[in-house]
């Protein structure tokens, strides 16, 4: 029982990731890694939801959490069989679920995430490892950027100043200093995907924009450029996390305000200030870096990637794969890493990246089916 399953859906919105993976010391092998993606009438429910008000929210909330539950249990389920492996060889599913609000300041802080871990345990027999980020708030964190431990085990370097970026829907950067001393650091650096994700769809009913090219073919507006870096984020120093209730496409329109642009321009200078932003923080945050391992599907944009590159000339530049793991499947993989952690009793936080007042053992565990003397699971 050393096969963990990671399910993770992410702020693109674009589906469900998940990934069956077995941890060898100082390794990752992964098993076998699907996508299923969210129908567009999936989608577009989630993001209602998401940026929605109204008398019938609470009830939205509480069916898209059934069915995201049922979902989550079916990629579970799938993955399992790409794998040609029984559910009860698995030890466990870390979930992390769809985040559909993160207010992770002010007198109240919460972060919420949806697709009942119930279910996900129920319909698969599995035990889940679900509700990942609330325990790091209860200890007055940020709950979030939550895989900058896993980035840790898998890419600290003695000697070596390394910095991770998972470029998804938002971006988080994690900085491995390489030496004992100092600390592993980290936060989200706004956003990654998320403002070029929603411009194409708007200007060309895209989902996103393939490979940078329309980004490509558009110039630089610096005075567009400057007005976005503008937003106080930018400058907040960590920790601190971010998400779709800031970066959407509102900012963006109130921002564009007065500005007459081509669109291809608007997409140039969306692609530059995911860039700036990233590399901004490194230069901030950790002037000695020397190598930058670009994850998350950003990673796949070969505009962004020479962007960051050309701000950051004395930085190599890689992408996870170069070390073993699809930039694709690590934040799912991660997500069975920390279910690994919370079934060992081990904490999954860095409190330097998140601000808890400690390392915490992070998540809830709703055990799997077997052992309760019934193996029937419901259609
Ligand atoms: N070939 C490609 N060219 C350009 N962009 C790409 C390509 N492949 C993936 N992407 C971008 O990556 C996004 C998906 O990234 P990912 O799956 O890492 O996001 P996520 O997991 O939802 O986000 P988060 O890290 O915020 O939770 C897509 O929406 C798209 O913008
Ligand atoms: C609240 C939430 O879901 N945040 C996501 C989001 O997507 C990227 C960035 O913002 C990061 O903080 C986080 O995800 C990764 C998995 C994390 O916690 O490390």
């Amino acid at each position: 029982m050393d096969t963990f399953i990671g399910l993770m859906s992410g702020t693109s919105l674009d589906g469900i990731d998940a990934a069956v993976v077995r941890f060898p010391p100082g390794r990752v092998e992964l098993l076998a890694a699907r996508t299923t993606p969210f129908t567009r009438e999936l989608r577009s429910e989630l993001l209602a939801l998401i940026q929605a008000t109204g008398t019938d929210l609470l009830d939205r909330f509480g069916e898209l959490d059934h069915r995201l539950g049922r979902l989550f249990a079916e990629a579970a389920t799938g993955v399992c069989d790409q794998a040609g492996l029984e559910p009860g060889r698995v030890a466990a599913i870390g979930s992390h679920g769809l985040t559909v609000l993160h207010r992770p300041t002010g007198e109240t802080p919460f972060s919420l995430q949806i697709g009942d871990p119930n279910l996900i345990a129920e319909r698969t027999g599995i035990t889940t490892v679900a509700d990942f980020r609330r325990r790091d708030l209860a200890a007055g964190g940020q709950g979030a950027p939550l895989v900058p431990a896993f980035h840790a085990a898998l890419f600290t370097r003695a000697e070596q100043a390394r910095a991770v970026v998972n470029i998804g829907g938002m971006a988080n950067l994690t900085l491995l200093p390489g030496s004992e001393e100092a600390a592993v650091t980290g936060f989200d650096t706004g956003p990654g995907n998320v403002l070029l994700d929603a411009w194409i769809q708007q200007q060309l009913g895209q989902p996103y924009d393939r490979d940078g090219a329309w980004a490509a073919s558009g110039s630089v507006s610096e005075e567009l450029l400057a007005a976005l870096l503008a937003d106080p984020y930018f400058t907040l120093p960590p920790p601190k996390s971010t998400g779709r209730e800031h970066f959407n496409s509102t900012w963006l329109q109130d921002r564009l305000r007065g500005f007459e642009l081509e669109p291809e321009a608007v997409q140039a200078t969306l692609a530059e200030l995911t860039a700036a932003s990233i590399a901004v923080a490194i230069e901030r945050e950790a002037q000695g870096t020397t190598e930058l391992i670009v994850c998350g599907g950003g990673a796949y944009n070969p505009d962004l990637l020479q962007r960051i590159g050309a701000r950051l000339p004395a930085v190599k530049l890689s992408v996870s794969d170069d070390y073993g793991l699809a930039a694709e499947w690590v934040e799912a993989v991660a997500f069975a890493w920390l279910a690994q952690k919370a079934l060992e009793g081990k904490p999954g936080n860095v409190p330097a990246v998140t601000g808890a007042a400690g390392k915490r053992i992070l998540g809830g565990v709703y055990p799997g089916t077997t052992g309760c003397g019934e193996d029937s699971k419901p259609e």
